[in-house]
């Protein structure tokens, strides 16, 4: 393959296949177009920069050594995988990233046959890992083969359980399969708990001196490409030298720690264990979040996830903002509730910047907790506070919530523990696409006996919400809320607490009810001054609750009006089917009231604007006033889906 200035080496490369004709030389230079070709990309789309600059040369490692997509490489979460899908024939479409009808922002079957197992959740990896290993054992048969299986885990994503769980399997059927544990200590926020200082020590705290007689004594034992020199050697030995590694002792051979930029380091280290792992094999790799390009590795967040930048000054292009995020108000909110009430916690599943618990955190450092990505066991932390007479706020984002569902049913809910959930994310959230959608957490809540469930129609409401979720003592309560600005409402000094179970008429009219459940109401509203002028005045009402429902309120709805359409931002199951329930179980149905509920529809929307998101799912204004004109029977020129 020719190698001059003028023909970059990435432009020769379609495919993994194409790197196995490059020397070790034209492989340290691929890692450096290949990091620049990431920059540039991610400059214009936007999207999860610093985890991929930290894995470009495992990247290319990897893919020189390994031969996908029979072996499979299974990147956890998925959010580092830009540089494999620039080198897995999707160079051409890079600068689609995150947007409509372009590339994921993560790892995705039905986009490639280089993505043997989608993610965009943390922590599955190694689960997927072993059940490659153990298809292919059995005899599994997919139209790419079935090699090795290769988990690519970050430290971060070390900490939630499912990454013990598939350990102690692993451990145990002792299959040849490698985990690669990529350590740039850091998860989105600095990494925490017990576990991440564990690592730290597996290579800060060695004594040295063991660590060079270990390395002295055992360098003829070593495979033939460790041989190089009592340094390399001393690295390799660090786990054996402090008594053997945690991963040991579940059944791992434990490799490393080494330098994850360092190719005279990965390449040897990758190809010895391609030829001779025989079991499941645990390779810890040092990296640097954000490598190589200077504004990402001085972030503070090291370039986790970044909007469209300039490359050469590194400076962000955020759209202005004309109203605060509703994830500050949930945050300047619970820091003033607990100004007055110093039972007030806070939980957070790793995501203190995102929830907006930073703001508590900094104020209330005691009373906050970050328990890293654990989301089953930061549900049964707080239901525990709460049993303890704490007042709990577990802040999630709705799609996480999703993994502590059982904690949330058999911890939370069975003892009626008064755990307040503040469902950040609730709806469809863009870029991030179906994986980061929160669709679901209305029917899976609502559905549980004694659960209160809100939805914020604005900020201010968001206000209320959390003083209602601080005053109610009586069992759990959830509040939800979208991704990105409010609608720059009047904002109340201090939230009010709403009367549990009702909702407020917000706009009276006639024949037709808008019955809204969350910020759709915004969307709503602008329904209706599309039907004013053809001479439609909708009542609107925000019910504020989808459990217990505003029972008086929905009944006199249906009574005085025609049709009653509920609209909400959540799955099939939720308010409206409560709505539908009640209505049913009153006889409203049999004195002919029209009814119509709009849900997500029952599909996953791929990534796109929330607003192109929304379209997809027949939830914008336009498609709300269609829906109003068929149900009453209004014939409609240039129908909108609906
Ligand atoms: C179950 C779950 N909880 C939270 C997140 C949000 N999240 C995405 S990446 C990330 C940090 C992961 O850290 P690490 O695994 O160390 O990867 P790094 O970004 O450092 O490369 C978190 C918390 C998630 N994707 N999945
Ligand atoms: C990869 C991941 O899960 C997070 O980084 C997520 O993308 C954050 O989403 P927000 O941007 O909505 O905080
Ligand atoms: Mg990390």
């Amino acid at each position: 393959m020719s190698n001059t200035p003028e023909t970059p080496l990435l432009d020769q490369i379609r495919r993994p296949a194409d790197l196995k004709g490059l020397s070790d030389a034209q492989l340290e230079q691929l890692t450096r177009e290949l990091r620049a070709e990431t920059i540039s990309a991610v400059s214009v789309t936007g999207g999860h920069l610093g985890a991929g600059l930290g894995v470009v040369e495992l990247t290319v490692a990897l893919h020189a050594v390994f031969d996908t997509p029979r072996d499979k490489i299974i990147w956890d979460v998925g959010h580092q995988c830009y540089p494999h899908k620039i080198l897995t024939e999707r160079r051409d479409r890079i600068r689609t990233l995150r947007m409509k009808d372009g590339l994921s922002g993560f790892t995705k079957r039905s986009e490639s046959p280089y993505d043997p197992f989608g993610a965009a959740h943390s922590s599955t990896s190694i689960s997927a890992a072993l059940g490659f290993a153990v298809a292919r054992d059995l005899g599994g048969d997919v139209p790419e083969g079935l090699g090795d299986a290769i988990a690519v885990i970050g430290d971060g994503s070390m900490s939630a359980g499912m990454a013990y769980e598939a350990m102690n399997n692993a451990g145990a059927l002792n299959k040849r399969m490698i985990v690669i544990l990529n350590d740039n200590e850091m998860s989105i926020a600095p990494p925490v708990g017990a576990m991440s200082s564990y690592l730290s020590r597996l290579y800060s705290e060695a004594p040295l001196h063991e660590l060079k007689a270990a390395a002295k004594g055992a360098v003829s034992l070593l495979p033939e490409p460790f041989r190089e020199g009592a340094k390399r050697a001393k690295e390799m030995l660090k786990g054996m030298a402090v008594g053997g590694t945690l991963f040991e002792q579940l059944g791992f051979s434990y490799l490393g720690p080494i330098d994850g930029h360092d190719l005279d380091q990965l390449l040897p280290v990758l190809r010895t264990v391609k030829q001779r792992a025989t079991g499941p094999i645990l390779i810890h790799v040092l990296t640097k979040k954000g490598k190589g390009y200077g504004p990402a590795e001085q972030a503070r967040d090291k370039g986790h996830a970044t909007a469209k930048f300039n490359v050469v000054t590194g400076e962000q292009k955020k759209a202005p903002s004309n109203a605060p995020s509703y994830t500050s108000v949930f945050g300047d909110s619970l820091v003033a509730e607990a100004a007055a009430d110093e039972k007030i916690c806070a939980v957070t599943a790793a995501m203190p910047d995102g929830t907006g618990l930073n703001l508590f955190a900094e104020r209330y450092p005691s009373r906050c907790f970050d328990v890293g990505i654990a989301e089953q066991h930061g549900v049964t932390f707080s239901a525990a506070l709460a049993a303890g007479g704490m007042k709990p706020f577990c802040a999630m984002y709705s799609t996480f919530l999703q993994r502590g569902y059982d904690q949330v049913v058999h911890d939370v809910a069975i003892q009626r523990l008064p755990v307040r959930f503040a469902i950040d994310r609730a709806g469809l959230v863009g870029a991030d696409g179906a994986t980061h959608a929160g669709a679901f957490d209305v029917a899976f809540l609502a559905n549980l006996p004694g659960f209160v469930v809100m939805a914020a129609a604005d900020e201010a409401e968001l206000r209320h919400m959390v003083a209602t979720a601080a005053a109610y003592d009586d069992g759990p309560i959830a509040f939800r809320y979208p991704r990105g600005e409010g609608n720059g409402v009047e904002m109340p000094e201090r939230g009010t607490p709403l009367e549990i179970g009702k909702g407020r008429i917000v706009a009276r009219g006639n024949k037709v009810a808008l019955l809204s459940f969350g910020t759709r109401l915004a969307e709503t509203r602008k329904a209706a001054e599309t039907l004013a002028a053809k001479g439609i005045t909708p009542t609107i009402a925000d019910a504020r609750f989808a459990k217990p429902l505003d029972r008086d309120m929905i009944l006199a709805l249906a009574a005085d009006h025609e049709a009653l359409i509920t609209i909400e931002e959540g799955a099939v199951g939720g308010f409206g089917s409560h709505v539908a329930q009640l209505l049913a179980e009153e006889g409203v149905f049999d004195a002919g009231l029209k009814f119509r509920s709009m849900v997500l529809p029952d599909i996953f929307i791929d990534q796109a604007s929330p607003a192109d998101m929304y379209e997809t799912a027949g939830m914008e204004a336009e498609q709300i006033a269609a829906k109003v004109l068929d149900v009453l029977g209004i014939a409609q020129i240039g129908a909108q889906r609906a």
